[in-house]
């Protein structure tokens, strides 16, 4: 069982086929069961400490999965029982079914314990759960002291994320072999609860992956300010939100950042302020330039955003930006280019689309040919080449005004250091979401700029 960071993510369909590539190099699918519910059933136990388990089995190799750790924990002396909906329609799970030698109880019957297994469904739910079904579940649940999931709450879309008549949070799931999108994606990745991944034995190699801790350059004897990774900021008509946007890159690491068009001297004093002129637009030290924090949407900032299209600086476009510039004119622009949309800005820039998040985070970078970290409780950041970074769920207390400022900041910081569009937004993103969980509730963005610095400090 081990944690989530840098796991890869898998659709139903390439779950599926990293399963069918096991069985082409001899692997068969009753062993992978078996494996599968082994791992599971330790884990349950583990847990459970000696208290009655109450495993719900449902028609699929989900509810195969049940019927093997039911009979592991039965074998292991846990006392433990079993509810069905319906009989198994599978092959290898009617084989499962043969291994559990005590009865079957209906699941609209069964009578609670205090810990609830649910294996019902997983990847393969087609549709809404019955009424029926999600009483049952509300019901077993709520009575339930411990509530764990075999890879997915039941009631969920594997892809999307949708919610499919999930009634309740468990407390933990139980990935099998490979991360699904909805163990990240919301609303189920809020219903998974705490999310551990445990080895079935297929080669879950994917473009999709957790962002977990990033690799970042340490400063050496050779360092200075300027190749450490210079970062601009534009100001715009919100002074507030490109000053906090400055502070974040300096915190996450960058060794020289400029506020352009800001005149007054303040604290930061380590920020330097400058005139925005072309001089300093041109300035061939900047690493990379952000523009759109606070900037306003005028015809003046459509300029300003335009002169730095026309820069060869690496560009991350935030905020008001967003809404000043069209996908086919960053795809014209090319180059290293990172646009942080939040939900509204993404669709004022890309347009209303169906799909998932994943899906529409990758459409947007094909379509803009820049890297796109499409921003919410359930970031997602997608490359022009298909590879695609997600967020682990996040301190829910980044609902904060000014908190996009700093992600920002950070992202701009990591590019500046050299790393590519994809990891420099993923590192962001990591800092920013452990400067986040250092902060603990209440913060104001203010006191996440200042974080970053721990967050950085925590990968030396
Ligand atoms: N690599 C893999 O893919 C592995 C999969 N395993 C397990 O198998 C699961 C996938 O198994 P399946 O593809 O059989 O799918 P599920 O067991 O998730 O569900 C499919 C079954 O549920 C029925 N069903 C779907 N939606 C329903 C609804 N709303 N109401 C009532 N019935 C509904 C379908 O008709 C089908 O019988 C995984 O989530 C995992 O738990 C493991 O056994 C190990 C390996
Ligand atoms: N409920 C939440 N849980 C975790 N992270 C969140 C949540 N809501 C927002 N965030 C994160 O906080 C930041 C908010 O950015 P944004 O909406 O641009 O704010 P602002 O414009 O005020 O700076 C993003 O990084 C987003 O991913
Ligand atoms: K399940």
């Amino acid at each position: 069982m081990r944690k989530i960071a840098g796991a890869a993510v898998l659709t139903a369909v390439e779950m599926r086929a990293a399963e069918a590539g096991a069985f082409d190099r001899g692997d068969d699918a009753v062993a992978m069961m078996q494996r599968a519910g082994h791992a599971c059933a330790a884990a349950v136990g583990r847990l459970s400490a000696g208290a009655e388990v109450l495993v719900l089995c449902g028609p699929g190799n989900n509810g195969g999965d049940g019927y093997v750790i039911a009979a592991s924990l039965a074998a292991a002396g846990q006392p433990v029982r079993v509810a069905a909906l319906g009989a198994p329609n599978t092959d290898t799970a009617v084989q499962a079914r043969t291994g559990w030698h005590r009865p079957v109880e209906a699941l609209g019957e069964a009578f609670p314990a205090p810990v609830l297994v649910d294996a019902l469904f997983g990847i393969g739910i087609s549709c809404p759960l019955d009424d029926t079904v999600v009483a049952a579940l509300s019901r077993l649940g709520e009575a339930a002291r411990l509530t764990i999931a075999v890879d997915l709450p039941s009631g969920v879309d594997s892809d999307s994320g949708a919610r499919l008549g999930c009634p309740a949070p468990v407390d933990l799931t139980l990935a099998l072999g490979a991360l699904k999108p909805a163990h990240l994606l919301q609303p189920a990745a809020a219903l998974c609860g705490t999310v551990r991944l445990l080895d079935i034995g297929v080669d879950a190699s994917a473009t999709a992956q957790v962002i977990g801790p990033p690799t970042l350059p340490e400063p050496g004897p050779q360092s200075h300010k300027f190749n450490r990774g210079m970062v601009a900021v534009v100001r715009g008509r919100m002074a507030g939100a490109a000053e906090l946007c400055a502070t974040a890159a300096m915190h996450a690491g960058a060794g020289y950042v400029a506020l352009l068009g800001a005149s007054m001297p303040g604290a930061p004093h380590a920020l330097v302020r400058r005139r925005l002129d072309d001089e300093a637009l041109a300035d061939r030290r900047i690493a990379a330039l952000v523009v759109g924090p606070g900037l306003g949407r005028d015809d003046d900032m459509r300029a300003l955003v335009e002169r730095a299209l026309a820069s060869e600086h690496a560009l991350v476009i935030d905020g008001d930006a967003l809404h000043l510039v069209t996908p086919e004119q960053l795809r014209t622009r090319g180059g290293q280019i990172i646009l942080t949309p939040h939900a509204g800005e993404f669709e004022a820039l890309f347009g209303r689309s169906d799909g998932s998040k994943l899906d529409r985070a990758r459409a947007a970078a094909n379509a803009s040919g820049a890297t796109v970290v499409f921003k919410g409780p359930d970031t997602v950041i997608a490359a022009p080449d298909g590879r695609t970074r997600l967020a682990p769920a996040a301190n829910n207390w980044l609902s904060t005004a000014g908190s996009g400022d700093v992600l920002a900041g950070a992202i701009a910081s990591c590019l500046a250091a050299g790393l590519d569009p994809l990891a420099a937004a993923a590192a962001g993103v990591w800092l920013h979401g452990e400067a986040a969980r250092r902060c603990g509730a209440a913060f104001i963005a203010d006191d996440l700029a200042r974080a970053l610095t721990q967050a950085r400090a925590a990968l030396t």
